[in-house]
């Protein structure tokens, strides 16, 4: 799916309209209309709960308006609260006309707010998409005490006073919604740790929007869902070899750190490689041939951390980094790497920790490598602390495109980006996965899907990081959150896959 700016949502809503020769206020009505179903379905308010709906001067306001108009001709309690503006939008001022007599409906003041009891339900439709400014004033005040309120709130669109795609002042008003329930495309900020706490849980309401202009739409930022991936994971041909799928190599594991090593290469037989070689100094040998036979083992002479690079002639891709420490004599084999490899690298863990050490290696980095750092590695490889989530967002961007490679920065939405500064979000995974070793199996995982030649790197990265969290998901059933370990992610990485390879759009 795609991420569009409030511009791009203007334009689209207006596209819809004209395509589909209906007005706004059409539109608005499909929007709510939506919504009541949804409120009722998943809140399942009784006809006594009260539904206070606070509706602002535009259309988001208009929202809520029909909201309230629907739920009170349903049978339900609705109670409108105004916040009084100098302009009101047309399809506000619409549904506001539209009103029934009946319905209990003021205009909010700072010296009169609604008693909202424990149990009660609050619909924020103050503001949108359509705001442009930090709220102050009244709108602030309301926003504190919703805030401060125990009622239930379900944000229409988007948590009052949040930017749709772009970061706030520290301490700005803005509503801690449970729900945030939006049309058609998810928005960026609900994608972002720093707005967790606005946002809540989000839904998606599909309310008919034109497609071919959604298509048409160039944006800057994707939501993966497994429709996204649809036919981009081949099925595997009936008369393929294991040379088909690729021959990886792996360097990876140091004294204390072998099990990096084994959950890597665990992980990428699981995603479908062809055949394995893993590279570990002599202590990983024994460890890694009895818990990994399905992988060759090639020693380094040192005992205890890697040294030497083998021949890379054999290989279609080079992974390096789990459990690999950072001795000088691993930077020298990574340093060697960079210089040597003519197939696809991924790097990680310690591999990027002596990149971010050592940053004049980032010049040798050869095109379309895959790094994948958690925040702190990517710091360390910037070598600049971000402001805050958009920044670190932009710092990505500017990091794939000056070094036209891949980058994964792992978190609850794990993000790739590419050499052109696009910025994929990961749908899938659980806070169980926030648990030592689950970068090893990604590392392992994507390595396996860089060498199946028939993927491009794009493809490799989006389906390796959907997988891996889904993996997480399925294991997560079996294990609850908390008991969760990486090796159960290795068990789970074949179904996951074959989701993603069943889809009834293959050819
Ligand atoms: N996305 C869709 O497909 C549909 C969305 N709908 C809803 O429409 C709103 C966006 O409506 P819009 O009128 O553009 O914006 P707002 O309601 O957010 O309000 C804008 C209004 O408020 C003024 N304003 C902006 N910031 C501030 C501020 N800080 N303080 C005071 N006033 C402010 C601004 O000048 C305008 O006058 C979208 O979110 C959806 O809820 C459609 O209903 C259906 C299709
Ligand atoms: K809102």
């Amino acid at each position: 799916m795609k991420l569009l700016s409030p511009a791009q949502t203007r334009a689209l809503d207006q596209a819809t309209s004209k395509a589909q020769g209906i007005t706004s206020l059409e539109l608005m009505e499909r929007a709510a209309t939506t919504l009541l179903d949804w409120l009722l379905t998943t809140l399942q308010p009784t006809y006594t709960t009260p539904i206070h709906l606070f509706c602002g001067p535009g259309n988001n306001g208009g929202d809520g308006l029909a909201l309230a108009r629907l739920l009170h001709e349903a049978g339900y309690v609705a109670h409108v609260w105004l916040l009084p503006a100098e302009r009101y939008s047309a399809d506000f001022t619409a549904n506001r006309h539209q009103l029934p007599d009946g319905i209990s409906c003021q205009e909010l003041d700072t010296a009169r707010l609604p008693d909202l009891p424990a149990g009660a339900v609050v619909v924020d439709a103050l503001f949108g998409a359509g705001l442009n400014r930090p709220l102050t004033g009244l709108a602030a005040a309301v926003v504190a005490y919703l805030n401060a309120a125990a009622a239930f709130t379900v944000a229409v669109d988007i948590p009052s006073g949040l930017f749709a795609d772009a970061a706030q002042e520290p301490d700005s008003a803005v509503v801690q919604a449970q729900y945030t329930v939006s049309f058609e495309l998810p928005k960026l900020a609900f994608l972002l740790p720093q707005n967790a706490g606005f946002v809540g849980e989000w839904h998606i309401l599909p309310i008919g929007l034109e497609p071919v202009v959604i298509h048409k739409t160039a944006v800057d930022n994707y939501y993966v869902d497994a429709a996204f991936l649809q036919g981009r994971l081949p099925a595997r041909p009936k008369f393929s070899h294991k040379g088909t799928f690729g021959h990886a190599l792996l360097l990876a594991g140091s004294r204390g750190k072998v099990g990096a090593a084994v959950l890597a290469a665990s992980a990428c037989l699981r995603g479908g490689v062809g055949l394995l070689t893993v590279r570990v100094p002599e202590v990983g040998y024994f460890i890694l041939q009895t818990t990994v036979p399905e992988a060759m083992c090639l020693t380094d002479p040192a005992p205890d951390f890697l040294t030497e690079l083998p021949d890379l002639q054999p290989y279609a891709a080079v992974g390096m980094g789990p459990g690999l420490g950072q001795a000088e004599a691993s930077r020298e084999v990574l340093r060697q790497l960079l210089h040597k490899a003519k197939v696809p690298l991924v790097l990680d863990a310690d591999a990027l920790n002596l990149l971010g050490a050592n940053r004049d290696l980032l010049d040798l980095l050869p095109p379309d490598t895959l790094l994948t750092p958690h925040p702190k590695e990517f710091e360390r490889l910037t070598g600049e602390p971000a402001r805050d989530d958009y920044h670190r967002l932009e710092q990505l961007r500017a990091f794939t495109r000056q070094r036209r490679c891949y980058c994964v920065l792992k978190g609850a939405y794990t993000v790739l980006a590419t050499p052109d500064g696009i910025i994929y979000f990961n749908s899938t995974g659980n806070p169980g996965m926030a648990t030592g070793g689950s970068g090893d199996v990604l590392t392992g995982l994507l390595l396996a899907l860089r060498a199946d030649k028939r993927l491009s790197p794009l493809n490799a990265a989006l389906l390796g990081l959907y997988a891996h969290g889904r993996a997480g998901d399925l294991a997560a059933r079996e294990t609850g959150e908390a008991g969760l370990v990486a090796g159960d992610l290795v068990r789970f990485i074949g179904p996951a896959l074959q989701e993603l390879m069943a889809s009834p759009h293959r050819l």
